[in-house]
C-alpha cells in the first residue's frame, strides 16, 4: 500500500539566530525564529511523513509549549517521526521539497541537504530532491520577512 503526505510550514527571519535549513546551518546575518532550532525544512519533512501515515502534525508531537522542545534540534524531532513512520511499516518512496526564499540562495547547500534528509529517512540521494524558489520580491518571502517551504513525500508499506 502506498501512502502520500504534503506539509507546509513558515519561520520568521530574525537578528541572532542561526539559519538552519534542511539540517544543514546556512552562513547567513538572518536566523529562523521558533521554539525549536526553527528549522523549517525538516519540520515540513516531519510534517509530510506525519500526514501520510494519518498521524497529525509535528506540533502534536511536539508542542510549543513544551520546555522539553525549547531550542530543539529539529532533526531530533524528525528522528522520532521516522521512528513511528517505521513503527507503522513503512518506508520512502520519494520526497520531493521546496524552499520558499528571496534570500540566501539555497542552490550551493542543497546536496548536504538531500545527503542530510536522507540519511533521516534512511533512504539514498537519490529518494530526495530539494529545489529553491523566490517569490520574484513579492509577499513575507519576497520581502525576506521569513522562510516558507513544501513537501509532498510518498511512503510504502514494506
Ligand atoms: N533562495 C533561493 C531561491 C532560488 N534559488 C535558485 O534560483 C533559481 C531561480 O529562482 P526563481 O525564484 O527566480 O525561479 C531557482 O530555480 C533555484 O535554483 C536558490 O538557490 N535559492
Ligand atoms: C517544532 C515546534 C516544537 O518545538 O516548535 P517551533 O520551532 O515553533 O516550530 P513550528 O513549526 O511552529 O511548530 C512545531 C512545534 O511544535
Amino acid at each position: 500500500m502506498f501512502r502520500i503526505g504534503q506539509g507546509f510550514d513558515v519561520h520568521q527571519l530574525t537578528e541572532n539566530r542561526p539559519l538552519i535549513i534542511g539540517g544543514i546551518t546556512i552562513p547567513y546575518e538572518l536566523g529562523l525564529l521558533g521554539h525549536s532550532d526553527a528549522d523549517v525544512l525538516l519540520h515540513t519533512v516531519a510534517d509530510a511523513c506525519l500526514g501520510a501515515i494519518g498521524e497529525g502534525d509535528i506540533g502534536r508531537h511536539f508542542p510549543d509549549t513544551d520546555p522539553e522542545f525549547k531550542d530543539a534540534d529539529s532533526a531530533k524531532l524528525m528522528e522520532q517521526v521516522w521512528e513511528i513512520v517505521k513503527e507503522k511499516g513503512y518506508r520512502l518512496v520519494n520526497i520531493d521539497c521546496t524552499i520558499i526564499a528571496e534570500k540566501p540562495k539555497m542552490a550551493p547547500y542543497i546536496p548536504q541537504m538531500r545527503e542530510r534528509i536522507a540519511d533521516l529517512l534512511e533512504a539514498t540521494v537519490d529518494q530526495v530532491n530539494v529545489k529553491a524558489t523566490t517569490t520574484e520580491k513579492l509577499g513575507f518571502t519576497g520581502r525576506g520577512e521569513g522562510i516558507a517551504s513544501q513537501v509532498a513525500v510518498l511512503l510504502q508499506k514494506v
